[in-house]
């Protein structure tokens, strides 16, 4: 069983397949909170705010950096997001087990103020098949599209800093696999 109060990185290029992987962990498993991000991203026409993110302006993310109101942040493709650290600190310490699905540099910063954060990294069974995804899903401009793919190419050479490495090619597979190194 997994030990109670644990927090757990995922992370991945854009468009690999985190959002859907983590949906599905998160209905299999519905004792895993999952941490809401705050983002200067405009919404997608689907998202739901509180739901999906907390969108918020510069302004705000900036008082909240300021305020340390952020267990991490980075920039990604031009907008900021973070993760607030209230909620997932009360979880942690109900004993409950904590996702995040945060980009690489916001992984790295819990690497250093949680050494014992489990983090996994989701990769693509090729470059290809990633801009694939991110055309399919049909959500972003063609150049927030190219941003992600530029930045995708220095993530997935970062993938062996991480503690697991799962190759998200069959879902079912990749779902499992993600499960098994959680629990
Ligand atoms: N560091 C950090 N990254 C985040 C956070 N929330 C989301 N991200 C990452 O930001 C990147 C862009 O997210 P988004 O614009 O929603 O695009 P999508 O993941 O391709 O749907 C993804 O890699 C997310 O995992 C956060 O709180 N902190
Ligand atoms: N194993 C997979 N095989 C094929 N398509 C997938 C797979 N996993 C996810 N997708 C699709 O790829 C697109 C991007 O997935 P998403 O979960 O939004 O990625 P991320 O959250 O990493 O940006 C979505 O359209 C999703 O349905």
């Amino acid at each position: 069983m997994i030990k109670p109060g644990r927090l757990i990185v995922v992370t991945g290029p854009s468009g690999v397949g985190k959002g859907t992987l983590v949906r599905l962990l998160l209905t299999r498993h519905p004792q895993l909170y999952l941490s809401i991000s705050t983002t200067t991203r405009q919404p997608r026409p689907h998202e739901v705010e509180g739901q999906h993110y907390y969108f918020v302006s510069q302004d705000t993310f900036q008082q909240m950096v300021s305020a340390d109101e952020l267990l991490e942040w980075a920039e990604y493709a031009g907008n900021y997001y973070g993760t607030p650290r209230k909620p997932v600190e009360q979880h942690i310490q109900r004993s409950e087990s904590v996702l995040l699905e945060i980009e690489l540099e916001g992984a790295r910063q819990i690497q250093q103020t949680f050494p014992t954060a489990l983090r996994i990294f989701i990769l693509p069974p090729n470059v290809a098949e990633l801009e694939q995804r991110l055309r399919g899903r049909g959500q972003d401009s063609e150049e927030a599209i190219a941003r992600r793919l530029e930045r995708a190419k220095a993530e997935i050479e970062a993938a062996n800093e991480f503690d697991v490495q799962i190759v998200n090619d069959n879902l079912e597979e990749a779902l499992s696999k993600l499960e098994a190194a959680i629990f």
